[in-house]
């Protein structure tokens, strides 16, 4: 077969039946593209897929060794099947879907430990969803060496998988696909200049070390994280407009249930105590992520995990509440060392996040400065587990692609009778960098939580809104 002619009929394909389009688009994080790929599409074109298996089979796998095949979920799942057939290796799905309450596995189909296993994409931008997928194999046991790909945006997904041991094979690069378009006249020049332009743009490394992160917008440090949780919350704070984290620290199931519904559609975290709830079920769970699923937030369990990664890993796991099946996140002390972290980045779930106590907001605790500076740096070592740090002080991290998580917020700076800190929602992201904001009593206590909800929804939403746009006074 002449690949490059075969290529050059493949773009051409993907052109015609609308699977790349130029324009004015919006990521799904918010930022601006000229060109949009969108591949779900070529399910309804058999010659296309048939050409797509064609080529990656001819161009980037024939040589590889591997026993299975698994296509990232969910474009690539049928582009997996095909190759399935023709290479007579067996496939493997990744289930996207959170697990319900442990009795799905994350990989269906048989396998046995050591074996190796090929992954399927059609387009990577950063690599992440192939990484969660790598993940979730590893978990199993199982060697992932290698990754076809159809189209390579050229946005870092391949120094990212190359850089965590996963070659990658693609048909195309980006720019490869518009040199084509445009020498069969089916793009103006300007389009052309337009995209390349944007990926010079986009492929300008960002001075990590140089950025203020709290004046990057939300959307933008969704591009930055290498982490699926910080992703999904840098993602639903911008779409939602709320940086409103409700602490709700109630000991009835009904009574929470009941303020999640009325304040859902205002927070992008509600964060939990599973301790402290009297008549616990499985069944409050199903419901509260029924809730989760409906307004669009994400679950974080307050444990505060602090003993030896063996025990840790139970606690996580194992239980009455078996919190490793429904919360997307969870709070841990760095005090007993990375063992902790070791463990629950074994046992976690790929789409599962920690947030890492770096300060704490209580009057009198002895966590040292040297102790954060430490905490920080053992947070390095694990990007995927990491979701960020809660703590109180802008200066305590610099890493854009994390999440500052503050607790101790209320309208009025005061003091609780047990040693609780209460800051402003102007200090705590003006001055001291917050980006998701904690709030317990201040809403579970009101008169009116619903109400008091919005009102701290729209303060906090101002104060972000006002930091990134510079206008700090
Ligand atoms: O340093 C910390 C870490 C966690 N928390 C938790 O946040 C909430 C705060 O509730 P309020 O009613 O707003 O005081 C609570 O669940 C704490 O366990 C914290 O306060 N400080």
């Amino acid at each position: 077969m002449d690949i490059s002619h075969k290529l050059e009929e493949l773009a051409l394909s993907l052109y015609r039946i609308d699977a790349v389009k130029f324009g004015d688009f919006v990521t799904k994080s918010g930022i601006k593209t000229p060109v949009y790929f969108d591949l779900r599409v070529i399910v309804s074109y058999p010659e296309v897929m048939e050409l797509i298996s064609l080529l990656l089979y001819d161009h980037a796998i024939k040589e590889s060794k591997f026993d299975h095949v698994c296509g990232v979920p969910y474009t690539a799942l049928p582009i997996a099947t095909l190759l399935s057939v023709k290479t007579k290796k067996s496939m493997l799905m990744r289930r996207k879907e959170t697990k319900s309450y442990g009795t799905k596995k994350a990989i269906e189909g048989h396998y046995k430990q050591g074996e190796i296993c090929l992954i399927i994409e059609d387009v990577i931008t950063s690599g992440s969803s192939v990484m969660e997928t790598v993940a979730d194999l590893k978990k199993e046991g199982l060697k992932v060496e290698e990754a076809v790909i159809i189209l390579d945006r050229e946005q870092g997904g391949r120094q990212n998988l190359e850089s965590n041991n996963v070659h990658i094979k693609s048909l195309f690069t980006m720019t490869e696909l518009i040199n084509i378009l445009l020498k069969n006249n089916k793009i103006s020049k300007q389009t052309g200049a337009d995209v390349i332009n944007y990926l010079k743009n986009v492929q300008a490394p960002v001075p990590v070390a140089e950025v203020d992160r709290t004046l990057l917008p939300y959307e933008k440090r969704a591009e930055l994280t290498s982490n699926s949780i910080a992703k999904r919350l840098f993602t639903i704070m911008a779409t939602k407009k709320t940086n409103l984290c409700l602490s709700v620290d109630l000991t009835s199931s009904t009574k929470i249930l009941d303020l999640v519904q009325k304040v859902g559609e205002h927070v992008c975290l509600v964060k939990t105590h599973i301790d402290i709830v009297e008549d616990y079920t499985d069944n409050f769970i199903v419901q509260l992520k029924e809730l989760a699923q409906k307004f669009n937030f994400l679950v974080l369990e307050d444990r505060k995990y602090a003993d030896i990664g063996h025990t840790v890993s139970l606690q996580y796991s194992k239980g009455l509440y078996n919190v490793a099946d429904w919360a997307d996140c969870v709070t841990v002390h760095s005090l007993p060392g990375e063992g902790i972290l070791k463990a629950l980045n074994d046992s976690a779930h790929s789409s599962r996040g920690v947030f890492l106590l770096a300060e704490m907001s209580s009057e009198g605790n002895l966590i040292t400065p040297d102790y954060t500076e430490a905490t920080v740096k053992m947070a390095a070592k694990y990007p995927e587990l990491i979701t960020g740090f809660v703590c109180q002080k802008k200066s305590t991290f610099k890493d854009p692609s994390l999440i500052q998580l503050t607790p101790g917020v209320q309208l009025e700076s005061s003091k609780d009778e047990l040693g609780q800190v209460y800051n402003t929602p102007e200090k705590v992201i003006l001055e001291n960098g917050a980006d998701v904001i904690v709030v317990g009593r201040g809403i579970v206590s009101a008169k009116n939580p619903e109400a008091q909800a919005v009102v701290y929804k729209d303060t906090l939403w101002k104060c972000y809104t006002k930091r990134v746009s510079g206008k700090l006074e």
